[in-house]
């Protein structure tokens, strides 16, 4: 089964873009949690569409309608479900493409793996809109990391050309990731996103897209979250960051850039700090041996552009197997990397937790 996913936190999401709802059904949380039901409607609307010109116009308010598993104000322990309806749907906008592959989407994929039955409206199942009931679980997930003392939060790297500072891996502060979280293009250095939201706009006029770069960064993390081999965080982070539609890639820490260091410049050197381990650089960004050392865990992930553009495209005719030209009418975000950041961060709190939770299991036992 595809779209369930955990080992302590299971997640099961369903739903199609231009389907009545979308929803996701989250087991294993523990009981007589009260949520912040405010907070999680802000992470909501971060992620919604319509809200601006650099995004999409299809407008959904993203409201959800909680089915089960809260009960007097606390979650029960029992799964809790979540239904979010789809309320502006433009069905006609694929009908007149729906033979034709859009490049760069899941449309001919999609076909072959459910032998044509696939709902190719707004994308279906595989469509950007499934991240909505991510966002509304990793909003949970938030708040139970936060009573942790571990906060997630991010900005944006890059937008095509366009770079941002990066975070110190060795310190984020609250402080600066609360700054990012209202802004409308979350960067570090001002001047960036206005940078940014010009490249995304002239691409859109253009009738093109951007891609772009996100860095994550967990604060406060425990040290002692993972496990060898196939359990490393990295592996689980990436587990699930793929499964974000768009996403291209991922490095932690100095990433693929620490091929060019020598071991005296990559190796983060040690001291204590008090009681606690720290180390002076976070070129590993905070994970040894797939366990996280107690370092903020720092990462960036690659979207690409966005694949439904109005410009002309070659494609093929999937029901006559032919060569043909596409293009593509409808409303579309002309770069998904501003949205995505919350859902990026979701999917990082979300994955930090079931790491807690399954730490929590062996944490009883005496600790060297
Ligand atoms: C928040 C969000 C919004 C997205 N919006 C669009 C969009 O408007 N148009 C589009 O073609 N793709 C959009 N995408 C990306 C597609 O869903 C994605 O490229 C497609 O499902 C194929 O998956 P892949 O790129 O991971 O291979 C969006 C993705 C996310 C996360
Ligand atoms: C609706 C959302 O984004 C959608 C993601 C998406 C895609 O192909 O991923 C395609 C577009 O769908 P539609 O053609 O129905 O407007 C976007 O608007 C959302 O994120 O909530």
């Amino acid at each position: 089964m595809s779209s369930t996913w955990g080992n302590n936190i299971k997640l099961s999401l369903f739903g199609e873009s231009h389907g009545g709802a979308i929803g996701i059904n989250i087991d294993g949380l523990p009981s007589g949690i009260s949520l912040n039901l405010e907070e999680i409607k802000i992470e909501m609307k971060r992620r919604a569409p319509g809200q601006d010109k650099t995004a999409t116009s299809r407008k959904e308010k993203d409201e959800f309608e909680i089915l089960s598993g809260y009960f007097n104000d606390k979650t029960t322990g029992t799964p809790l479900s979540i239904m979010i309806r789809n309320t502006n749907t433009q069905s006609k906008d694929y009908d007149k493409t729906k033979d034709f592959a859009r490049p760069g989407h899941a449309d001919f994929t999609g076909r072959k793996r459910y032998l044509g039955n696939n709902d190719y409206r707004g994308g279906g199942h595989f469509s950007g809109r499934l991240t909505a009931p991510i966002v509304f679980a990793g909003a949970i997930a938030k708040q139970i990391l936060s009573s942790e003392g571990v906060i997630v939060g991010s900005h944006i790297k890059s937008i095509g050309e366009i770079e941002d500072n990066s975070f110190d891996p060795t310190k984020v502060s609250p402080r600066l990731l609360e700054f990012l979280k209202v802004k409308k293009l979350p960067t570090i250095d001002d001047n960036k996103s206005v940078e940014m939201e010009k490249t995304i706009l002239r691409a859109k006029e253009e009738g093109d897209s951007v891609g772009g770069v996100i860095e994550l960064a967990v604060i406060n993390p425990m040290a002692g979250l993972g496990s060898p081999f196939f359990d490393s965080v990295e592996s689980h982070l990436s587990h699930m960051i793929f499964s974000i539609p768009g996403v291209k890639g991922i490095e932690f820490g100095k990433g693929f850039d620490i091929t060019k260091m020598r071991g005296s410049k990559a190796n983060d050197e040690m001291y204590m700090e008090g009681e606690e381990v720290k180390t002076y650089t976070n070129n590993n960004g905070g994970i040894l041996g797939g366990i996280s050392s107690g370092m903020p865990i720092i990462f960036r992930v690659a979207l690409k552009p966005t694949a439904s553009i109005a410009k002309s495209q070659r494609t093929i005719d999937m029901f006559k197997n032919k060569d043909a030209k596409i293009e593509i009418v409808g409303r579309h975000d002309p770069c998904i990397v501003v949205r995505a950041v919350p859902v990026l961060e979701a999917a990082t709190a979300i994955v930090i937790l079931d790491l807690l939770m399954e730490m929590k299991k062996y944490d009883g036992f005496k600790r060297a």
